[in-house]
């Protein structure tokens, strides 16, 4: 049976082309679906089962985690103030090594999605193992989520070499072919850890499922430099060569990208997950967001895990973004206010291949939607809720959180999943951790 919601909120911000901002208005919600954006004049004439005012909120769309490792919440804190390298070699990959099964996949998700949907997150493009434990923590969690299926050259507890990555994701992927809220995407790791044949595998193998790309790619000055040394080329020359840059990429970080580097993502047509905290926190750079806007490519916002992070906290990485790319080229209006907020909304959509279907409130479209308290005395006046969103908001303030037309988050509170249980698991990890 058909269900009807009519939702008045003080401020509506669909995320249209242009900043716009809908004040006192009502959502129509119907089913999983926007049925329509009216004045609240309007929605008196609608007949709805159930009418929500949210007078001091902003209804805007979910937010789209455009690069994270969910289950890494159960290493945050392991391993702070490192470089890349030395942080992977010497800390993760060991604790890895030690630790990552189907359970720890699944409850380090589980605990990543209730961080990130409380935080009005509503889909995540992840990367790791077990891919089977990354799906049902995203179905019990009910948070649209984009599987990704690492591939590497080397051992991890999850598969030996690059063909049983590959065999074990398709596998895992079969049971849940139809799962509206799941997809898989492949994901080699990055240019250092994946030979050219496996990423030519990767691009035909995409071609074949109509499966994303999602990649590591320029993290670091020393993958630049080690890419030249081993194969004489950049990585992103390498993987232009190889068939990579398409449309279907996600290029996560992209920090050291020169102009040519910029104007050829765009013209490939490939995604970047901007990952602002990660990229100051372990020291990798600052990415020239700012060029690739204005070259024309698709920027998303993401987190990374936990790990490097070390919140999942789109709120907070939205502030940074705009933050950084202004201290870096000291210049106040690069990206602004209303373009982080499309990176982390939009942008992120489209990168997934679903600009029709969520991103921004539409009719039509699927209703992945957060409310923003702005009552709080941090975000009092309200001249411009474009400018609290990203400078004053912080994730505490989303009170409620839809994905495709389910309450996910009522006043504060995950619907679907258990607080103190998924407290309890942390602990437990925490404790066998440290006894290892
Ligand atoms: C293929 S995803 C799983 C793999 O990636 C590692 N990882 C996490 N964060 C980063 C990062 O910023 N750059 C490179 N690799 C990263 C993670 O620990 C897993 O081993
Ligand atoms: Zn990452």
């Amino acid at each position: 049976m058909s269900r009807t919601t009519l939702i008045h909120a003080g401020w509506i911000l669909p995320m249209a082309d242009e900043p716009l901002v809908l004040r006192d208005h009502v959502l129509v919600l119907k089913d999983a679906h926007i049925e329509a954006i009216v004045t609240a004049e309007q929605a008196q004439t609608i007949v709805a089962d159930e009418t929500l005012h949210l007078p001091q909120h902003v209804l805007m769309p979910g937010l789209v985690n455009l690069h994270g490792h969910s289950a890494m919440t159960l290493l945050r804190g392991l391993a702070d103030d490192l470089a890349l390298m030395d942080w992977l070699n010497n800390h993760i990959w060991p604790a890895e090594g030690k630790h990552v099964s189907d359970a720890f996949v699944h409850d380090g998700s589980v605990l990543a999605m209730a961080e990130m949907l409380l935080g009005g997150t509503t889909t995540i493009n992840d990367m790791y193992f077990y891919h089977g434990a990354v799906a049902r923590a995203g179905l019990k969690a009910g948070m649209r989520t984009f599987v990704g299926c690492s591939i590497l050259e080397f051992p991890t507890n999850y598969a030996q070499n690059s063909a049983q990555y590959i065999e074990k994701s398709l596998a895992e992927a079969q049971e849940f072919t139809g799962e509206e809220l799941v997809q898989f995407v492949w994901a080699p790791h990055a240019p250092y850890t994946v030979s050219d044949d496996t990423f030519r595998t990767v691009v035909d193998l995409a071609d074949k499922h109509d499966w994303l790309i999602h990649c590591h790619i320029h993290e670091t000055a020393f993958e630049v430099e080690s890419s030249v040394s081993e194969h004489g080329k950049r990585p992103l020359a390498r993987l232009d060569g190889l068939g990579v840059l398409n449309p279907r990429l996600i290029a996560a970080h992209m920090v050291h990208t020169n102009v040519e580097e910029v104007a050829l993502a765009a013209e490939r047509g490939i995604s970047v997950a901007h990952n602002p905290a990660s990229n100051m926190k372990l020291a990798s750079g600052c990415a020239p967001i700012q060029a690739m806007l204005d070259a024309g490519v698709n920027v998303g916002l993401g987190t990374d895990g936990a790990a490097s992070n070390n919140k999942l906290d789109m709120f907070a990485d939205m502030r940074l973004g705009a933050l950084i790319a202004k201290g870096f080229s000291q210049n106040p209006t690069d990206v602004k206010a209303y373009d982080v907020l499309k990176m982390a909304t939009i942008n992120g959509a489209k990168a997934l291949h679903l600009g029709d279907k969520i991103g921004s409130l539409e009719a039509g479209k699927q209703a992945d939607m957060i409310a923003v308290d702005l009552s709080a005395i941090a975000t009092q006046p309200v001249f411009d809720p474009i400018s609290h969103l990203v400078y004053a908001a912080d994730r505490n303030q989303v009170s409620h959180v839809w994905v495709n037309g389910e309450a996910v988050v009522q006043n504060r509170v995950l619907t679907r999943l258990d607080q103190a249980e998924i407290l309890a698991n942390a602990e437990a990890w925490q404790r066998k951790i440290v006894a290892a």
